[in-house]
């Protein structure tokens, strides 16, 4: 089915000329040497066509299309012209996207939902009207959509997860279009069909540039152009692909007959028929050379009094004058229907119930028992780390799913890194605030902790303030590392020395000199003291002492053995905020140059 022509775009022409891509490498020696990926390879790809690369593994595939899609820069050399003009990285982005070989899709939205919240987000408006609903419409029907527009996205096999994620590009009316490895995970009939979208993508007007690891004959004949690299990253091919076994013969080179044509030249490149690859990148001028392009920049071309096209980014308005407020409330609405969906909020609860209720059956009364002293600080400090471990570890695990997807709506200018870190940030604080108040009721109740109303809510407001905390941590450690294994390890690594310096296992007193500033800093000894000043400081009558003799049933005694005699309750608390803030802009600032890099 030919794509409604209300879908049309006219495409810009990309050029590149002596790309380098050089990356450094770990020798044998355990020195680092520069590796080159591309070396200097040029080309030119024209709006309407649709356009492979195509190349073994490891060619440098990927790293070409990261290069001229602007997904990554660093490394690279070389000078990419669009339409002529030297590209400009920020204006280039706006009018192209760039799709994923993982489909980086929200897993619990339906196709509606996710396509009208991307529209919603470029378009910046918090209701859609009749004709962006229409254009919705278009593209669901258009890509097949239609029928399964009701589906949670979790449910969608790979061609329509992948059909999907063109939909969600489509609303923002992209000129270029770059897919990496687009049919990757897709059986032979998925991988037509999206091959024959990208068909129509190109037909009308854009310019479709993507890798194919591998492609049958047929799948083949598809594409306008084909460019070919070795693996050593050069270009022994440009050009039409109808022209290819021409641009062969001259060379000496016969496609063995029923071979499929893609993977002969993939054969050449990888010297299976002799030493022809370097021929073949002299003769093509490493991609410089036009010859076997022929007319191609004619073909396809949409003319600009042909095009009917709704220009949707028309009717929305533009990126540049971001409204924070509108992205932080479509955000905010995604993340809270995301939320909703997701088992894992049902599991946080019931594990904080669940834990509690444990805590308040071995500990039961210990609270108001002066014998149990000893146990009583070692159960609220437990609480705290248990707070602690559940915050950090909820946000390791959940936090790298988000930043891949993350990673490509910013880079494709979906919205600013500081309206999803906002959006982020609020949608999760009454999910924590909910488990923390029912950590805290259960616990603080069946363990026999003072019943005042006032000592009840400073204790929960400690403890949420340390789950935040911990939250931070473990998006930070998220963030900078994608490995679970790496972020898991290292988050124990940090919390450890905070647990020791936490006023409980160790007095301040007892520690020799040197280490002491570390309590003042230490997040955990500040949370500590500020838990066991609501239990035993703010003038608590004695303890009750049920046996002949109890060590001390005097409160302020308790805490003057515990080198905490002044209540600090609001400085401890203030410290607590202070390093949870700062944790928080630290980690935004990580995060901003994480995708910097890409
Ligand atoms: N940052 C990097 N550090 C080290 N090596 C790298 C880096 N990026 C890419 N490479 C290497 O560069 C080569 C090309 O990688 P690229 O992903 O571009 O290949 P590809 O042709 O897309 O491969 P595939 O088809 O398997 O996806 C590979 O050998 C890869 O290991």
């Amino acid at each position: 089915m030919a794509l409604n022509s209300m879908l049309s775009n006219k495409g810009l022409d990309l050029r590149f000329v002596d790309i380098t891509y050089k990356v450094n490498n770990w020798t044998d020696t355990f020195k680092i040497e520069k590796k080159t990926i591309l070396k200097g390879v040029s080309g030119a790809f024209y709006q309407g066509q649709l356009c492979a690369i195509i190349g073994c593994s490891g060619s440098g595939k990927s790293s070409l299309l990261n290069a001229l899609s602007g997904y990554k820069t660093s490394g690279y050399s070389g000078t990419i012209f669009i339409n002529d003009k030297p590209q400009e990285l920020e204006s280039f982005q706006k009018q192209s996207c760039y799709i994923m070989q993982e489909d980086q899709l929200h897993m619990q939205l339906t196709v509606r939902e996710a396509i009208e919240f991307a529209s919603k987000l470029k378009c910046l408006t918090l209701s859609l009207n009749a004709s962006k609903l229409k254009m919705i419409d278009l593209i669901l029907e258009n890509l097949n959509l239609l029928k399964i527009q009701n589906t949670v996205t979790i449910n969608l096999s790979g061609g329509e997860r992948r059909k999907l994620s063109i939909a969600l590009e489509l609303v923002h009316n992209p000129r270029i279009m770059f897919f990496d490895e687009p049919t990757s995970g897709l059986d032979s009939l998925s991988a037509n069909q999206v091959l024959a979208t990208l068909r129509e993508l190109a037909n009308t007007g854009r310019n479709i540039i993507c890798t194919i690891h591998q492609a049958s004959a047929s799948q083949l004949k598809i594409f306008d152009i084909l460019y070919v690299l070795t693996p050593s990253g050069q270009c022994i091919y440009h050009g039409l692909t109808s022209n290819l076994l021409d641009y062969l013969a001259v060379q000496g080179l016969r496609c063995p007959l029923y071979h499929n044509t893609a993977d002969y030249i993939i054969e050449i490149s990888l010297g299976e028929y002799g030493d022809q690859a370097e021929k073949l990148v002299n003769y093509i001028n490493n991609g410089k050379s036009t010859e076997w392009l022929k007319n191609t920049c004619q073909k396809n071309l949409v003319k600009e009094d042909q095009l009917i096209a709704i220009n949707i980014n028309d009717e929305c308005k533009d990126t540049k004058f971001t409204n924070h407020l509108v992205q932080l409330v479509i955000l905010s609405h995604r993340c809270i229907v995301k939320t909703l969906r997701e088992k894992f909020i049902t599991t946080r609860l019931m594990v904080h119930i669940i834990v509690s209720a444990v805590y308040g059956w071995v500990y039961f009364g210990v609270g108001i028992n002066a014998s149990f002293i000893h146990d009583n600080l070692m159960l609220l400090f437990f609480s705290l780390l248990f707070i602690m471990y559940t915050a950090s570890s909820s946000m390791i695990i959940n936090f790298p799913l988000e930043i891949s997807i993350l990673s490509k709506e910013h880079f494709n200018q979906w919205y600013s890194l500081s309206s999803y870190y906002l959006s982020y940030t609020i949608v999760d604080l009454p999910i924590q605030v909910l488990c923390t108040f029912l950590y805290c009721v259960v616990l603080y109740y069946f363990t026999g902790q003072p019943l005042e109303w006032p000592r009840f809510g400073l204790y929960t407001l400690m403890m949420l303030m340390v789950g935040l905390l911990s939250q931070t941590i473990g998006m930070l450690m998220g963030t900078l590392f994608n490995d679970l294994r790496f972020s898991t390890i290292l988050t124990s690594f940090l919390l450890m020395p905070w647990m020791m310096f936490g006023g409980i296992f160790i007095k301040i007193s007892d520690t020799p000199a040197i280490f002491q500033w570390l309590f003042d800093i230490s997040f955990m000894k500040h949370a500590m003291e500020g838990i066991v000043h609501c239990v035993y400081g703010f003038d608590r009558p004695r303890l009750y002492c049920p046996k002949i003799y109890c060590y001390s049933t005097s409160p302020s005694n308790i805490l003057k053995d515990l080198d905490m005699p002044v209540n600090k309750y609001w400085f401890n608390f203030l410290t607590v905020t202070a390093i949870y803030l700062l944790l928080k802009v630290f980690t935004y600032l990580v995060l901003k140059k994480k995708l910097k890099i890409h």
